[in-house]
C-alpha cells in the first residue's frame, strides 16, 4: 500500500483569509510539481471558494454545505479517499468554513481507515483582530482553531494600528504558546518555510488537541455559536446602481458575505467580497467553469427575509 499523503488543515476565523492563503499554498504545490486536491467546506448551498481554488488545483471537492462537525464527517473521509485514491493527489488540503470547529476535523481524519489514506501533517490557523465587542464573530470556532493550530498566521495587518496589533498577537500567544506566529498582509507568507517539515526543536506534539479530553462539542449545540448563512441564488444579471446601493446598507450583524454575479450590460463575471472591517468591493474576474450566480450571506441576528429581498430586488428582469 503507498504511503499516506500529507494533509493540511486550515482553519481559522471567517474572512480572515483562508482562501487567500490557500491559493498561495496551491501556487507553491504547483510550482513543485506537485498534484494538489483540495477539499472545501464552505458554509452556503452554492460553493464561492471552489471555482477560485479550481482555477489552480488538480482537483477541488466541495463537502456539502455547513460545517464539517454537524453535517459532514463521513463525507470528509470519503472525499480524502477520492482524492487520493482516484485523482492521485501528492498532497490534500482542506479549507474549513469559519463555522466548523477544527478539532471535529481532527478527529475525522485521525480515524484508522483514513490515516492509512493521509497523514495529518500541519493545522494552520488565520485570524485577524476584528474585536469581539463589534463583531458576532463565532467566538468558539475561533477559539478551537487557535488551541488546535501548529502554525497561527495573523493576517490583515494593513488594516490595524501597532498597539491594536500587539494587543492582539500577545492575547493569541497566550492561548496557544506552542505555536509558530506568522504577521501578514494577503497572507503573504513563505510557503516553503511554512510547510518544510518541523525541526526537531518544535513541541514533539504534532497538535495541541488532547482527544482524552471531554470537547465541548459533544454537549455544545449548534445554535450556541453557529452563525446563520443564507444563500442567495442570483438567476438574472445585476442592475450595478441598486446592487452598489445595497453594498452600502449592510447591517452591522452580517460578519461575512461574498459571491458570483453579472451585472446587466456587462460582459464580466463579477466577484463579490465583504468581510468587515474592510470595504465591500466588487471586481471583475475569470474562472475556468461559470460559477453558480449566487451571494452567501453569513452573520448572526441579521434580517434574513429583509436582506435576501434587498438583493433579489437588484435583479433586473
Ligand atoms: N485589507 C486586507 N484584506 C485582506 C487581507 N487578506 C485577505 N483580505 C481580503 O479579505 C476578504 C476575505 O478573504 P478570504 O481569503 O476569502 O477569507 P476566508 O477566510 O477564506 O473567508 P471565509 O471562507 O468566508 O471564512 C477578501 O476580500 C480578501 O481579499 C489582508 O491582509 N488585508
Amino acid at each position: 500500500m503507498p504511503s499516506p499523503v500529507p494533509f493540511y488543515l486550515l482553519c481559522g476565523s471567517l474572512g480572515a483569509g483562508k482562501t487567500t492563503l490557500l491559493m498561495r499554498l496551491l501556487e507553491y504545490w504547483k510550482s513543485q510539481g506537485l498534484r494538489a486536491g483540495v477539499l472545501m467546506n464552505e458554509a452556503g448551498e452554492v460553493s464561492i471558494d471552489g471555482p477560485r481554488a479550481g482555477t489552480i488545483a488538480e482537483q477541488v471537492m466541495n463537502l456539502a454545505g455547513g460545517c464539517v462537525c454537524c453535517d459532514t464527517k463521513e463525507d470528509l473521509s470519503w472525499g480524502i479517499a477520492q482524492l487520493v485514491n482516484d485523482a492521485a493527489s501528492d498532497v490534500v488540503i482542506i479549507e474549513c468554513s469559519g463555522l466548523a470547529d477544527p478539532a471535529e476535523v481532527i478527529d475525522a481524519v485521525t480515524d484508522l481507515y483514513t490515516a492509512r489514506l493521509a497523514t495529518l501533517e500541519r493545522v494552520i490557523a488565520l485570524l485577524h483582530p476584528i474585536a469581539s465587542e463589534t463583531s458576532h464573530s463565532s467566538q468558539y470556532v475561533t477559539a478551537q482553531a487557535i488551541r488546535c493550530a501548529d502554525e497561527l498566521i495573523l493576517n490583515k495587518q494593513d488594516l490595524y494600528v501597532p498597539g491594536h496589533w500587539e494587543g492582539f498577537k500577545s492575547g493569541i500567544v497566550k492561548q496557544n504558546p506552542y505555536a509558530r506566529i506568522w504577521e501578514t498582509t494577503q497572507a503573504r507568507i513563505d510557503a516553503a518555510a511554512l510547510l518544510a517539515p518541523m525541526h526537531q526543536a518544535r513541541p514533539a506534539k504534532q497538535t495541541n488537541v488532547v482527544f482524552g479530553e471531554p470537547r465541548p462539542s459533544s454537549s455544545h449545540k449548534r445554535a450556541d455559536y453557529h452563525p446563520i448563512a443564507t444563500t442567495v441564488k442570483l438567476p438574472a444579471p445585476l442592475n450595478r446602481t441598486s446592487f452598489e446601493a445595497w453594498t452600502k446598507s449592510l447591517p452591522k450583524e452580517l460578519e461575512r458575505a461574498k459571491g458570483f454575479f453579472r451585472f446587466a450590460g456587462e460582459p464580466e463575471l463579477q466577484e463579490f467580497q465583504y468581510a468587515p472591517p474592510g470595504t465591500p468591493t466588487i471586481a471583475p474576474i475569470m474562472l475556468l467553469d461559470e460559477p453558480n450566480p449566487a451571494i452567501v450571506l453569513i452573520g448572526r441576528g441579521y434580517d434574513v427575509e429583509t436582506l435576501r429581498a434587498a438583493l433579489l430586488s437588484c435583479m433586473e428582469s
